[in-house]
């Protein structure tokens, strides 16, 4: 079957320095992937890459079997990629509801279809829902500026979810939160439905290895190891590569 993303050695360089070095990597439909490694491995350009934020200067990204590598963040978006970042990004002056109505308008109606009040009534549902699911409902009216950090990471979700994507990039979704929202944000993840992929990148290995049936892990911009969450926990190439310095 036509994997959902393709990525073939893609090369990534700054000045000397190779931030990704023919890394290939695929993620089929459903599926839960986590890319993995030490700082500097390359894990965050590799997203940027699936996404179109930066341009390889080698290799491809195919999506679905067709060739995506010259289309920006944008097309990739109406291609069904969705992402959030380190540091959530919402629009801080919108409240929590008009963030996820603007991110969910252009995914509302199906294109050549596009009508103003049906799209906005859409997008206003979609948010309603979404607001539901991440638990923002009662925030629903506070600019998003005010909220606490991990409610802006719940908000960036359903602002991601609201452009129906089929692959969900996570770069550190938990980074910064505390216990209780972990427990929260993994609940969530694992509640996601398989019609959406996710590719994961994540420092804590207890959520990799709960969350994601397939890892990848890179190094100096190339792949160390992929397998079974299994196999990685047993290998000695990965444990040594940690060891070495992460984290
Ligand atoms: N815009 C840039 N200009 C120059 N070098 C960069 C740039 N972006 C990334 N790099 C370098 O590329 C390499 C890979 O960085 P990247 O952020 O992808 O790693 P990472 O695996 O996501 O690390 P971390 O776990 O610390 O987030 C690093 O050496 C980084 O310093």
């Amino acid at each position: 079957m036509t994997p959902l993303l393709a990525a073939h050695g893609l090369t990534v360089r700054y000045g000397s320095l190779a931030a990704l070095d023919g890394v290939d990597l695929r993620v089929d439909h459903g599926q839960r992937h986590a890319l993995i490694g030490p700082n500097g491995a390359g894990k965050t350009t590799l997203l940027d890459v699936i996404a179109g934020a930066t341009r390889p200067v080698g290799g491809r990204v195919l999506l679905a079997g067709r060739d995506v590598t010259r289309r920006g963040p944008a097309a990739r978006s109406r291609r069904g990629v969705g992402r959030i970042h380190q540091r959530p990004a919402v629009w801080a002056t919108l409240t929590v509801a008009e963030n996820v109505r603007v991110a969910a308008l252009p995914h509302a109606v199906r294109p050549g279809r596009w009508r103003p009040g049906v799209a906005r009534r859409a997008a206003r549902a979609t948010a309603d829902t979404l607001l539901d699911r991440v638990g923002l409902h009662d925030l629903a009216a506070r600019p998003a500026g005010q909220l606490a950090h991990g409610q802006r990471r719940q908000l960036e979700i359903a602002m991601a979810l609201a452009g129906r994507p089929r692959l969900l990039l996570l770069d550190e979704p938990a980074a910064g939160l505390s216990a209780t929202e972990v427990g929260v944000l993994v609940g969530f993840l694992r509640e996601l439905p398989r019609a959406v992929a996710v590719l994961l990148v994540e420092h804590r290995l207890d959520l990799v290895y709960e969350l994601c049936d397939t890892v990848t892990v890179l190094r100096d911009g190339r792949t160390l190891a992929a397998g079974s969450p299994a196999e990685i926990r047993g290998s000695e190439l990965v444990r040594r590569a940690y060891a070495e310095g992460v984290v």
